[in-house]
């Protein structure tokens, strides 16, 4: 049965047009909803004009005086560039059924803003004005340091210089920028973001799918902090290669749990040992018994976090099931993420269940996921933009800690070995497991496969 987002539903195309001056993080927000869109099989694109800007510029090198309004040569190349990117854009709705796109540039004035309206409205397409308003200068210097003297445009030039040539660029676009204003802007779609969000102003959200971006961008923050994840220790079930259930972990898997809390610190560092993490597991007693040995007194169970659903499957091992029902095992390899097990889930629904988890995980700082393979991948792919098809297909060893640290466009990733031995549940697409005369806990599967290790 096939499983409609919200954007079958509703049958809306959006057009998330940035507002904002240069080095306000509008890159950084609009990427962000993209990911979160397209992990939820949102069809979203970003269309940066900066780089259609490059694109057209060629080797001329770009200084502030090619931003200054009265440039000549710098206006044309400007305005051929948001012309492509629309043009592009409007292509993407139409030719490729996109739902969300979003215009990446500063659009600071309202005369670029009716343009981009006026585009929308003859396309059928909804615009939706999102502004990043800033003056804390802090921000803006870090911003700067953090980006923008790493870009294209400042190839080879030393970050003072680059810096100052930046703040001079953003000093041209103030001299027209027209900020969103309630008054003169009532009849538009819009959310205005100031210093981040610590103050949000909502005009006009309409339809279901605009009220889903504005809360997540309203949950965002850019306080540094990391996320650890682990699978449960090993469990009785993973032993004997059963799946689901709710086991008690193995011999093996009580020594992770007591060797837990020494891969945090190692992980956490020297200068930060006395952070105060707060641990999430499921409801099973697997990533409990797991979490039990954590100094830390902040521990919660979510449901959200339990592991797929087996249904029928439940407690079977994967023989089993190829020889009971030879068509879902099949139909499983050939598309695992929306196969669903009879009575059960499959990966689409428990990224469906885990949205309210990545709510909440944009607003935390410091947690530690003690949860399950499946539900990991897909937290994994979400962080590290890994497609649909490839996300159920990852190998996330046992006995292993995951640190996520999510920067500006990238999240890094470290992991941390536990030198405890356990049984691989990794099955390798296409591979039959009739006639494996094996059990789960022979020498070929008693070690953790590095060849697909995530470090
Ligand atoms: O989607 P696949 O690759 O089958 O992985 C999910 C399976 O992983 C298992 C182990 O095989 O997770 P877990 O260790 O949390 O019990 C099964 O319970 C679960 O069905």
């Amino acid at each position: 049965m096939p499983v409609y987002s919200i954007s079958h539903v509703e049958n809306v195309r959006i057009c998330v047009v940035m507002v904002g001056l240069p080095a306000r993080g509008k890159s950084l927000i609009a990427q962000k909803i993209v990911r979160y869109l397209s992990w939820l099989s949102i069809k979203a694109k970003c269309f940066n004009v900066g780089s259609y800007r490059r694109n057209l510029a060629g080797d001329r090198p770009v200084d502030a005086s090619f931003f200054d309004p009265k440039n000549k040569d710098g206006l044309e190349v400007r305005q051929e560039a948001v012309n492509s990117a629309i043009r592009d854009m409007m292509s993407w709705f139409m030719d490729e059924n996109g739902v969300v796109g979003i215009l990446d540039a500063t659009n600071s004035t309202r005369q670029r803003r009716e343009q981009i309206l006026r585009l929308c409205r003859e396309n059928g397409i909804e615009p939706m004005f999102l502004e990043s308003w800033c003056d804390d200068q802090e921000l803006i210097l870090q911003n700067i340091a953090d980006v923008k003297t790493t870009s294209p445009d400042y190839t080879n030039r030393n970050s003072e210089l680059a810096t100052d040539d930046f703040l001079k660029r953003i000093a041209f676009y103030e001299q027209g920028y027209e900020t969103m204003d309630k008054d003169v802007d009532n009849s538009l779609t819009f959310i205005k973001l100031v210093n981040v969000n610590s103050q949000i102003i909502l005009n006009r959200i309409e339809s279901y799918l605009e009220s889903r971006i504005v809360y997540y961008v309203m949950n965002l923050h850019i306080k540094p902090r990391s996320i650890w994840l682990s699978r449960h220790g090993e469990s009785q079930y993973n032993l004997t290669g059963q799946i689901g259930g709710d086991a008690d972990l193995s011999e093996r898997g009580m020594r992770y749990a007591k060797r837990l809390p020494e891969l945090v610190l190692k992980s956490l560092g020297e200068e930060n040992k006395h952070t105060n993490l707060t641990v999430w597991t499921s409801t099973m007693k697997r990533t409990q018994q797991t979490a039990s040995f954590l100094p830390y007194k902040k521990k919660l169970q979510w449901k959200a976090l339990d592991e797929l659903d087996a249904g029928e499957c439940d407690g079977m091992t994967y023989e089993e099931i190829e020889q009971k029902f030879p068509e879902d095992f099949k139909a499983r390899d050939d598309n695992k993420y929306e196969y669903r097990y009879r009575g059960g889930e499959s990966y689409r629904d428990i990224v469906i269940r885990l949205e309210p988890i990545i709510m909440e995980l944009e607003r935390q700082e410091n947690i530690l996921i003690i949860t399950h393979q499946a539900v990991l991948r897909c937290l994994y792919a979400y962080f590290m933009n890994v497609p649909q098809e490839e996300s159920p297909w990852m190998s996330i060893p046992l006995h292993t800690l995951i640190k996520l640290e999510p920067r500006a466009y990238l999240t890094l990733v470290t992991s941390i070995k536990a030198d405890i031995p356990a049984v691989s549940t990794y099955k390798e697409k296409g591979t039959s497991q009739l006639g494996e005369t094996e059990t789960m806990t022979s020498k070929s599967r008693d070690i953790i496969r590095n060849s697909k290790d995530l470090a």
